[in-house]
């Protein structure tokens, strides 16, 4: 039986990813520091429902836990790590930003020191669309330059890029960034605008819209993502041999056995088409209150997603009117119908 670590297990993304591999036969240690930035009972619903599967099993602490993450991985020896576990959300960065210095920092950096002493054979690891930063040039492609990162969020992931590069050529770790673009669905974050607008909507309430609804973003339904991260488990990059040149458009290392991945539908869908889609599944119009665009946010997101069909002939396809009908009845059926107006 393989077995994976999967950090940020009772998170959105871990938790799918957690359930997609024990579906698929996986062992999965699970761990989640259940942190309250936003609410905990969804993480434990998550957690919860993994605990059905046998083969999983739950550890709660802080990747940054001196000594954690070392003694996960003496004790299991995970064959694959996937770490989902950081503080996100590009916004509360200007807010908190020891938060993502702790987590996303530090937590990356005891991952790689545990790795090193005990190899894995393949870690995954979650950077973000963000780190295209101020880049103009649409869509995004890995093998662009991205070095004007606009909020301390994205200027955490765009290190734990680099420090992952560091140790898959000094230690020979092979090493896949995936960088996420906006995921959403069923049992999604609180914090992010597919849930704040939808519960918005609901209640009656109005909607805060940035920059007036002059947005782009390259939604990415959660189900997609994770066939993507599912076939790239087992895209393992091998370090180049010397003099070798990765492929045109091949974001392999010439260094190291580490590539990075975008994972987005590779389609910018406006904010306010984005919105009508909201309307019509809860099929009621949203009141908005349009604003400025807040600071640290970028203005468009678009994934050019060639790299990843190249590597795994997948391609995420689900629409936003899809994926969007299916998390307001997902949203309905959890809170039930009684907060509605
Ligand atoms: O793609 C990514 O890498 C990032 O996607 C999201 O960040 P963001 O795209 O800002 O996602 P949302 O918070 O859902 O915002 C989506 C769009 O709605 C807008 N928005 C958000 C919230 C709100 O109240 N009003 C509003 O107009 C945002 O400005 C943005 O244009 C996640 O929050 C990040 O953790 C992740 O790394």
């Amino acid at each position: 039986m393989r077995t994976a670590l999967v950090t940020g297990s009772a998170g959105f993304i871990g938790y799918y990813t957690a359930k997609r591999l024990l579906d698929d036969g996986f062992r999965v240690i699970g761990l989640d520091a259940m942190t309250d930035y936003y609410d905990v009972a969804l993480k434990q619903r998550r957690h919860d429902m993994l605990m059905h599967y046998p083969g999983f099993q739950a550890v709660i602490g802080r990747v940054e836990e001196p000594g954690l993450l070392l003694g996960l991985f003496e004790t299991h020896r995970p064959e694959v790590v996937i770490h989902l576990a950081a503080q996100a959300g590009v916004r509360y960065s200007i807010e908190a930003p020891r938060a993502y210095l702790e987590s996303n920092i530090t937590g990356t950096f005891d991952l790689l020191e545990a790795a090193r002493a005990f190899p894995p054979a393949h870690m995954l690891l979650a950077s973000t669309s963000s780190v295209y930063g101020a880049n103009t040039d649409m869509p995004y492609t890995e093998t662009d330059k991205a070095d004007h990162q606009m909020s301390f969020y994205a200027a955490t992931k765009k290190a734990t890029e680099s420090m992952a590069h560091s140790y898959a050529h000094l230690f020979d770790l092979p090493v896949t960034m995936f960088r996420f673009f906006t995921v959403y669905g069923p049992w999604g974050r609180p914090d992010m605008a597919p849930y704040k607008f939808t519960s918005a909507i609901l209640e009656g309430r109005k909607i805060d819209v940035y920059n007036y609804g002059d947005m782009k973003r390259d939604f990415t339904y959660v189900e997609d993502l994770v066939e993507g991260i599912r076939l790239l488990i087992d895209t393992v990059p091998r370090r180049p041999a010397m003099g070798e040149h990765p492929e045109p458009g091949d974001s392999l290392s010439p260094v190291a056995p580490w590539r990075v991945i975008n994972i987005g539908n590779s389609d910018a869908v406006q904010l306010t088409d984005f919105i009508a889609a909201i309307e019509e599944a809860t099929g009621r119009k949203a009141k908005c209150n349009l604003m400025p665009i807040q600071p640290g946010d970028v203005p468009a997101t678009w994934a050019n997603a060639e790299l990843l069909k190249k590597l795994t002939g997948y391609a995420p396809k689900t629409t936003v009117r899809e994926g969007m009908a299916r998390f307001v009845e997902w949203y309905r059926e959890y809170y039930g119908a009684a907060q509605e107006r």
